[in-house]
């Protein structure tokens, strides 16, 4: 199912375990820095909206989603959350650099859950343009930092 068919805002509350006792970290792409702010804020309000404390959530920011993956790991070594989310926003130009870094942090990102044992939710926009990731941020398709922030609690909680 495409974006366009599923607002990324909506979740039931009341089938999403509560959030009071996690921790959280967040690591922020400063490019595109009006996106990852708008997503940053939709994530930071739905774990609050789940039960999570303002003093539960640390977040850190990066130069770019490059710097993703370095940055979540970092937080997953050095401070003590249930779950990170990865927040970044990519945007394509007149080159092929746009393939290489949404690879680069996909993989990454990806190579954290392998290696490690605590999630890290991928929250990084890859669009054709600035208009759709403003649709994805708070817009007509809503805020896929809302999306993580749920599945970020969802994982935190799996399995126990
Ligand atoms: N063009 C975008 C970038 N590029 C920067 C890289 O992410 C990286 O910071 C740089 O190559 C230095 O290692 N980053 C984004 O997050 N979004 C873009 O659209
Ligand atoms: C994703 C990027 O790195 C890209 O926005 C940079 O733009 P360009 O491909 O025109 O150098």
């Amino acid at each position: 199912m495409a974006t366009e068919n599923k607002n990324l805002s909506v979740y039931d509350k009341t089938i999403i375990p509560s959030a009071e006792h996690l921790r959280f970290g967040i690591v922020v792409s400063e490019w595109n820095h009006e996106i990852t702010e708008a997503l940053f804020k939709g994530a930071r309000e739905a774990l609050m909206d789940c039960g999570a404390k303002t003093e539960n959530i640390r977040r850190w920011n990066v130069p770019g989603s490059f710097e993703l993956t370095f940055g979540c790991k970092k937080m997953l070594t050095t401070q003590q959350v249930d779950a990170v989310i990865a927040i970044g926003s990519v945007i394509q130009g007149e080159t092929k650099h746009f393939d290489f870094v949404c690879s680069a942090v996909a993989q990454g990102i990806k190579d954290l859950n392998v290696h490690f044992d605590t999630p890290v939710i991928f929250c990084v926009l890859t669009d054709n343009t600035l208009q759709q990731a403003k649709d994805r941020s708070g817009g007509k398709h809503g805020n896929k930092g809302t999306e993580a922030a749920i599945a970020a609690i969802q994982m935190a909680v799996l399995g126990t």
